[in-house]
This record gives C-alpha cells, structure tokens and sequence, in this order.
C-alpha cells in the first residue's frame, strides 16, 4: 500500500510545480496591462484567463505522455468553447504560446518537453480531453487548473489543484498555492503580496520567497510542502520537502477561521453567526481559492468554513485535492451534516449537506457541527 501510487505523485507534484511556473508568468503580465484582453467571462459570469487554459494543456499533455499506454481520464474544469470562437483568435494564440513556452522549461523539473513546438490543434485537442464525468469505479485525475480565478486576476491567492481519484476515493492530492506568503499575516490582507512582489527596495530572493506546492498521499499519516523553484541558477530538483501538520489550537476563543472572499460564493453572515455561537474572536480570513485549506493543512488557521447559496452544486475540483491534504495533515472534512465528501459521484460533490467544514482536529469541528444545528433553523439558508 505504501508505495502505491509513487510514479503518479512524482509525476502530479513536478507537473504542479511547471504549472505554477506558468501561472506566475501569466499573473505578472494580466497584473501589469490595463486591458483585459487574456480574460474572459464564463455562461455564469465567472473569469477564465490564459492561464486556466495553458495549465489545463499542459497538465493533459503531460499525463497522457506519462502515462501513454492507459486511457488517461480526466476530469477537468475548463473547455474550448470560448477559445474556439471566431473572435478569440489572440486569445488562443496566447495559449498556444504559454503552453509551448512552458512545456519547454519541463526539463528542469524532470519532465520530458515535445521535440517541437505543439500545433493550436494539438493544444485544444489537449484541453477538450479533460472531458470525463469521474464517477464509482476506475482512475480518474481531477484538476482545477487555476482555482480562484478572481484572485488570480486581482494579484492575490490562487492555487493548482491536481488529485487522483480510484475507485471514488481520493488517493492522492497535489496543491500548488504561487502566492502563499512566507508571514501567515499577508494572507488575510487582499492585494497585499502584490505590494510586496512590485516594492523595489526588496530583494529578488525576499520577492521569490513565497509559493509552495502541498502534496499527501492517501493513508500515509503525512503531508509535505516543498517550497516553489525559481530561476534557473538556483534551481535544484529534486526539491526539499518538509512536513507540514494541522494547528494543535483546540479553543475556539484562539482559533481563526478562513472563507471565500466573495459574499456571492458564501454566506457571511451565517457563518458569523456560527462563529459567534462557538466563542471564536478573531476576524474571518476571507482568501480566495483552496489555499483557504492549505492554511489549514499548514497550521496557519484553524477552521474553513463555505455555505454556497441553495442550489449551487460544489464540483469535484475545488475540493478533492484539498481534502486528502488535510486530512494527512491530520485535519478533518465533511459536509455540515457531518459526513465525509463523496467523490464518486461524477462531476458534483452530489448529496452534499448544506456546506462544508474543514478543521484543524475532532474536538472544533464537533462544536462547528454542534453550532450548525442550533442556527440552521433560524438562518435563512
Ligand atoms: N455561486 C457560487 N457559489 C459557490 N461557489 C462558486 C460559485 N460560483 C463559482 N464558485 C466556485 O468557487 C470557486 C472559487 O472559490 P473561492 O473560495 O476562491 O471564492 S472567492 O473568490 O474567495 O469568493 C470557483 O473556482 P474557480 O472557478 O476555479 O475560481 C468556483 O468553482
Ligand atoms: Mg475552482
Ligand atoms: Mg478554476
Ligand atoms: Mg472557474
């Protein structure tokens, strides 16, 4: 058991890390231009950038080169439809583009780049297989190529998200989080990294120190965190890995609780409420993207609590490679009724209760539980 699944987490982490790369590039054009032109909106409003269509490339064609012999499924967040329209020629170019530049640093993380630049079809081809629905039985990769893409257009968090599901279980998970900052403290502050990454006065190593790429296998007891690569003259591959554990705060008095930025993806107030009842102090972390998890996992908060409006369906991606990375970091997930997530079930968390409650350990995420039941009736959820 133990060494199950050593090619495909050597092969999802590296992939993170080129992916990472990519999206740091990307980030730094999209923060400096005034026009928009390498971001869309999505049927429902949401953005779609460069970034989320050159990683969801990259990663399809690095594991279907890796693993060529098997009928690679993934299950994946982004399409071609708007790439492939009349008007969205340079936007595809620009895709093309970052995926080749990209797969030609693969070298440096151990990783094999195509002899010559990919055609646009081979690209979109690339993109459009991430098209499978998962479900109870065989393997499937489960990628967000870019989460929080609101944060990644504002300059702050976002991360990669690459998980293995087998047999509707989630056996391994990667999440590469470019932003995460050194000082805990920056997280909870919008923008603020931004600031530090374009003040002139620091160094080019203070500016790099930042990003990492978490990784746990599934019932191996432990979660690592590498810290990001940079620049070809420091570059040193294998990198170093250290573990990372959950908080051991156990008073909600002392605990911090993180949740999505945008009151449309959460609902504030009831998780207020909730916080209220528990006895918590602090002020919410309100991050975007799962590094609202990696803090968990990194022992840099202690609860992640989202109650998405009635009737929104949590999808697969944004949680799966998160979970197992808690977990192995000694964390606990579930539904707020208390039940693990259900990964088998296609393309949606299907039967999910209400919203979801990552903690630090058992004894807080009883009293969340506990606290969800007395406000439930009264919320207007
Ligand atoms: N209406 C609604 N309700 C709940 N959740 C939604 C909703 N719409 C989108 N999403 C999903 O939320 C993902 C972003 O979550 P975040 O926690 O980063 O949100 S926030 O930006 O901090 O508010 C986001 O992931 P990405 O699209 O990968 O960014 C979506 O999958
Ligand atoms: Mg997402
Ligand atoms: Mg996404
Ligand atoms: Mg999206």
């Amino acid at each position: 058991m133990e060494d199950n699944y050593t090619t495909e987490l050597d092969v999802a982490v590296r992939v993170v890390h080129l992916a990472c790369s990519l999206c740091q590039r990307v980030q730094e054009k999209l923060v400096v231009s005034t026009n928009g032109a390498h971001v869309k909106s999505k049927n429902d409003d949401s953005p779609v950038t460069v970034a989320d269509w050159s990683v969801q490339a990259t990663v399809s064609l690095v594991l279907s080169e890796t693993f060529k012999g098997e009928n690679v499924s993934i299950v994946a967040e982004e399409d071609v439809q708007t790439l492939s329209k009349a008007d969205s020629e340079g936007l595809l170019a620009a895709v093309v583009n970052t995926v080749n530049e990209c797969l030609a640093e693969a070298p440096k993380y151990g990783l094999q780049s195509p002899n010559r630049p990919l055609a646009t079809s081979q690209i979109l081809e690339a993109i459009s297989r991430c098209n499978s629905s998962g479900g109870p039985s065989g393997r499937h990769w489960v990628l967000d190529p870019v989460d929080g893409t609101l944060g990644f257009v504002r300059g702050d968090q976002y991360a990669v998200a690459l998980a293995l599901i087998e047999d509707g279980k989630v056996v391994i998970g990667v999440l590469g989080c470019p932003n995460y900052p050194l000082k805990k403290e920056l997280l909870s502050y919008p923008h603020k990294h931004n600031q530090v990454t374009s003040n002139p006065s620091l160094s080019n190593a203070e500016t790099w120190d930042k990003g990492c790429v978490l990784y746990a296998r599934r019932g191996s007891g432990v979660a690592w965190m590498q810290p990001l690569v940079h620049g070809e003259e420091n570059l040193q591959w294998p990198n170093s890995a250290s573990q990372i554990l959950v908080s051991p705060i156990v008073d909600p008095a002392l605990a911090t609780v993180c949740e999505p930025v945008e009151r449309a993806n959460s609902n504030h107030s009831f998780t207020a409420g909730l916080a209220h009842t528990m006895g918590l102090r602090n002020q919410p972390m309100r991050v975007h993207s799962m590094v609202k998890y990696a803090a968990i996992a990194r022992g840099d908060a202690e609860i992640f609590m989202k109650f998405a409006r009635c009737g929104y369906k949590e999808k697969i991606w944004d949680h799966a490679a998160a979970v197992v990375i808690v977990e192995e970091a000694g964390g606990v997930v579930t539904d707020a009724g208390g039940r693990p997530l259900d990964f088998s079930r296609g393309v949606y968390l299907e039967g999910l209760d209400r919203g979801i409650i990552a903690c630090s350990g058992a004894i807080l995420h009883e009293k969340i539980i506990e606290a969800v039941y007395a406000s439930w009736d009264s919320s207007n959820l």
